[in-house]
């Protein structure tokens, strides 16, 4: 035994123990991330010396993850921590200690355990966990800030008890920080273990501060199980649904290739979820099983969790800059310290706004918190002023445009800096490769290096310089053929029938997005010119536009040059006018069908019953459309049908199987067209 062992795992306890209680007091110095790599950390100093020994090892019993201050209640069984696996090996050590079992996987959701005890029907009790045998009773608390609570269980008797999970919602989270920014909570987990010891839950209610209960696990006991039921299920999941409870997806797993497909599959729904999961839990599908199976004091030896790549680290603030936006916004761009999040390296991270920067007062040299999730870009969601040393720097914002030098302008709720120069060289580049891009003109063949050469050279300037371009004028650039240039020149040709839906997207027109286009269209507005002449107050007549959107439509259309633009587009031959298929859709003409009135969801690939040709998914949506259908872009409690072309994943139909929607195969979508007379 070498001392430096026993004395590193000695301060690794320590430190363990330091954190555990500054986590349980909302006030965590350390990301979850690096508080796991202490924990593993020990765990490998003890399995490689297995001749040092802790009187006390944290990793060997149980504790408390949230103080517990009032009065308390001892656990029918306890409520334990879960044994944790980041590698393949692990997970794989985990399935064959049972061999032949069937496993259940669920997201771990990262909030606050609570355990909800019912008697004949009622309410008995809510408590946390607290060190696992005595948690704290929040019944009332409890009941006025976790939605999803069900008052009382209908129609059962006898003891039940409901395990599961309290969060906080990140649209919650995101809503309360908007509207609290200066003092903006720390995380969606942090936030739920706070609002539990709140001292007053009347006034989390009032400010939207606010938790939400899922349920994973239930105990029936004195008879309690409806007549004839037997013992209790082995998936609670839709016992819990029918006594009234919201539960997080569950996917059976019969061997471990399906186990790592489910882990996979909660991976790739991850940044889809309203609430942060840090996991996915794995546990033995027979309950007889996980019962057999046992506990060590910390932990129920059944039940494993698959932690994730964390998706907030800290890391140290290095230098800011202001790049200038297509569409002439110029924002803070935060260079850090590359750190490994949400499972790629970052170097560079988002800020939001000038006015995230001044209430969350982050400073250049600051150690940061940064957040990744699912495809988002990575942001800086606060500092840690505990960290500073002096030498940090103030981060001070520009007062003219860096690429043109136009004085900036403020503008929004995020104090957001403008440059209002259309002709700014660092957003004409951006608005080319925006109107040459597939939801725009769709110039297929117009790479953006090209652009930004031609843009260097002086030859575009603005997005009708595009149509003058010449195949001699290409060639006379190095490694530019005459096929290519040929090439390139068709593909501009092509894109001039965009019509007045991809024009407006084209122009990247500040405020209006994708949503506003179609809504002009959908209007009745047949060409640009039509839209150009309208005021504020006539746009904003218009479904779904604001006064901001109109504002901004009636400044941008008002400009000299836009004027001049949209004339020289014309003059191009470039088509400004209403497609059909993004006209107002004419429902009372379809004949009744099934698909009137029903709200469907379409997903897979489809081909026209007659032709055999591919059918792009927007022109069936219409076509449903035109059939008196709403479509929705998920799956829902809400949804009469999904609609299954080809290839269809099977993740997408067990949801639609689990909420009871009806899944309709694609020969029957398009009967039922035809049916209706649209196609
Ligand atoms: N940042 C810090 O300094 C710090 C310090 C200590 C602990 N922590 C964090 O606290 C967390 C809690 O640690 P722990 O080991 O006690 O608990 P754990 O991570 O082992 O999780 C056990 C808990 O998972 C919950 N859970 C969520 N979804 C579930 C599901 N679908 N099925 C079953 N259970 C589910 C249960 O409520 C249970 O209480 C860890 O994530 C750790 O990183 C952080
Ligand atoms: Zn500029």
């Amino acid at each position: 035994m070498t001392d430096s062992a026993q004395q590193q795992a000695t301060d690794l306890a320590a430190q363990i123990d330091h954190h555990r209680k500054l986590y349980a007091q909302g006030v965590p110095e350390l990301v979850d991330a690096d508080y796991d790599a202490l924990e593993e950390r020990l765990r490998e100093l003890l399995a490689a010396n297995p001749d040092v020994a802790l009187e006390d090892n944290p990793l060997e019993r149980p504790w408390s993850p949230e103080l517990v201050a009032g009065q308390t209640i001892r656990h029918s069984r306890p409520m334990l921590s879960l044994e944790k696996a980041t590698t393949p090996e692990q997970l794989e050590a985990f399935v064959a200690r049972f061999p032949g079992q069937a496993f259940r996987v669920t997201p771990k959701l990262d909030g606050i355990s609570l355990a909800i005890a019912y008697r004949d029907g009622a309410v008995e009790y809510v408590a946390t966990r607290g060190d696992g045998r005595d948690g704290e009773r929040v019944t009332e608390k409890a009941q006025l800030v976790v939605f999803g609570l069900p008052e009382r269980l209908e129609g059962t008797s006898g003891r039940i008890e409901v395990r599961g999970e309290a969060v906080m919602l990140r649209s919650t989270f995101d809503a309360y920080n908007d509207t609290h920014p200066d003092r903006p909570l720390v995380n969606p987990r942090n936030a739920a273990a706070g609002t539990l010891v709140h001292k007053s839950p009347q006034e989390c209610v009032a400010r939207g501060r606010t938790l939400r209960f899922f349920a994973f696990d239930l105990f029936e006991e004195d008879g309690s199980a409806p007549a004839g039921a037997g013992e209790v299920p082995d998936d609670p999941a839709a016992r819990l649904r029918a006594l009234g409870f919201d539960v997080p997806d569950v996917f059976p797993a019969a061997d471990a290739d399906e186990l790592a497909r489910a882990i996979a599959e909660i991976a790739e729904r991850r940044s889809g979820y309203d609430f942060d999961i840090d996991g996915a839990v794995v546990r033995l599908a027979s309950r007889r099983a996980f019962e057999a199976a046992g506990a060590t004091a910390a932990a129920p030896r059944g039940a494993l969790a698959w932690k994730y790549p964390a998706e907030e680290r800290m890391t140290r603030l290095l230098d800011v800059t202001w790049p200038v936006g297509k569409i002439g916004r110029v924002v803070p761009r935060a260079q850090v310290e590359p750190v490994f999040v949400g499972g790629t390296t970052v170097t560079y991270a988002s800020l939001h706004n000038p006015r995230l920067v001044r209430e969350r007062d982050i400073r250049v040299g600051d150690t940061v918190r940064i957040m990744r999730r699912g495809d988002v870009i990575p942001f800086i969601a606060g500092s840690v002023p505990e960290r500073r040393t002096g030498e940090e720097r103030e981060i001070v914002l520009p007062t003219d445009c860096p690429s043109c030098g136009t004085a900036l302008v403020v503008r929004g709720t995020g104090e957001e800096l403008w440059c209002e120069n259309l002709q700014c060289p660092a957003q004409a580049v951006r608005r080319l490769i925006h109107w040459s891009s597939r939801h725009a003109a769709d110039m297929e063949g117009v790479g953006t290096t090209w652009i930004e050469k031609l843009a260097d050279d002086g030859v575009l300037e603005r997005p009708s310089d595009f149509y003058g371009l010449t195949v001699e004028q290409l060639m006379a650039y190095e490694r530019m053929g005459e096929t290519s240039s040929a090439a390139m020149v068709a593909s501009i040709d092509r894109s001039r029938g965009l019509g007045l839906r991809r024009a407006l997207i084209g122009l990247a027109i500040p405020m209006a997005s994708e949503g506003v286009a179609k809504r002009l269209c959908l209007a009745g507005f047949e060409r640009i010119e039509e839209i150009m002449a309208l005021d504020a107050e006539q746009l904003e007549a218009i479904r779904d536009i604001g006064p901001k959107v109109a504002a901004s439509l009636v400044a941008y259309f008002s400009r000299p040059e836009v004027r001049d633009e949209i004339a020289a587009l014309r003059a191009a031959g470039v088509d400004l006018d209403v497609r059909d298929e993004d006209r107002p859709i004419e429902v009372a003409d379809a004949a009744e069908t099934p698909l009137k009135g029903a709200t469907v969801v379409v997903t897979g690939a489809f081909s026209d019953p007659d032709s055999g040709q591919k059918v792009p998914r927007p022109a069936v949506v219409r076509l449903l459309e035109q059939a008196g259908a709403t479509s929705a872009s998920s799956v829902s409690r809400s949804t009469t049908y999904l609609i299954a072309g080809a290839d269809v994943g099977a993740s997408k139909t067990d949801k639609a199987a689990r909420l009871g929607v009806e899944v309709v195969d694609q020969a029957q979508a398009w009967a039922w067209l035809a049916e209706a007379g649209v196609r």
